[in-house]
């Protein structure tokens, strides 16, 4: 199946939210009832042996997959290096694994993110974008929203001349269930600053981004 290309628009509808709004957490007990829930729902029996630890291990694991709720952006992004401020040309990381899940079904996101920024100053540590893209990846997403934070993150902290963002990425919601296409994939793109204003910038983005 083709890949969807979309471009989706810095500063659109998703304002950047640094830690997330909170609402009032369950308690752990409520967590692991809602779980036997679930399994019931599956056509399962809570009370089996093999399932006995399930939901403890399953709220566990959700406070792992969704740990992004708990960590702030600017944290991360707050500590730059002044001393290499005479670079001025572009930066890119390429190729970063990560998982997500989408906000309609909870389902997986894997995916790739490329990241570019034209430095304006100071530069960022390189794992700091990585770390980035966990915050906003360890949400509930879609691919369009975690495009634009992590692009309107980076562009709002550190200020750079532009941030570019690629993500490619396959929805199990799609391969899984539903529609059930298998190994199709989804592009979505933000520029900022001189990646949307010039051509010459974007396009050097997308060589570096995708020449092997
Ligand atoms: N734009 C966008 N859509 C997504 C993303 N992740 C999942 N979706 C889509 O969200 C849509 C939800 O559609 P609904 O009709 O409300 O739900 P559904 O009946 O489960 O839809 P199907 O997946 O078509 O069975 C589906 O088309 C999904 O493919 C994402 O990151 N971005
Ligand atoms: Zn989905």
């Amino acid at each position: 199946m083709d890949a969807i290309v979309k471009n989706f628009p810095a500063g659109g509808q998703e304002q950047v939210k640094d830690k997330a709004q909170q609402p009032i957490r369950p308690t752990q007990q409520e967590a692991e009832e809602a779980v036997r829930t679930l399994l019931r729902w599956a056509g399962d029996d809570p009370a089996r042996e093999g399932l006995l630890d399930t939901p403890t291990r399953v709220a566990k694991a959700y406070r792992e997959l969704f740990a992004g709720y708990e960590q702030s952006y600017q944290e991360v992004l707050g500590r730059t290096f002044e001393e290499m401020s005479g670079f001025d040309d572009i930066v890119l990381v390429r190729d970063i694994p990560f998982f997500s899940h989408c906000e309609h079904h909870m389902l997986p996101i894997k995916g790739m993110a490329t990241v570019a920024y034209l430095p304006n100053g100071p530069v960022l540590g390189l794992s700091k974008i990585a770390r980035v893209i966990e915050i906003f990846g360890r949400r509930l997403q879609t691919q369009e929203n975690m495009t634009a934070q992590i692009a309107n993150a980076i562009q709002d902290t550190l200020k750079p001349r532009g941030v570019a963002v690629l993500i490619e990425a396959e929805h199990m919601c799609m391969e899984m269930r539903g529609v059930q296409k298998q190994g199709s994939r989804t592009l979505t793109t933000t520029f900022t600053g001189e990646f949307k204003t010039n051509p010459t910038e974007q396009a050097r983005f997308f060589t570096l981004a995708r020449n092997r």
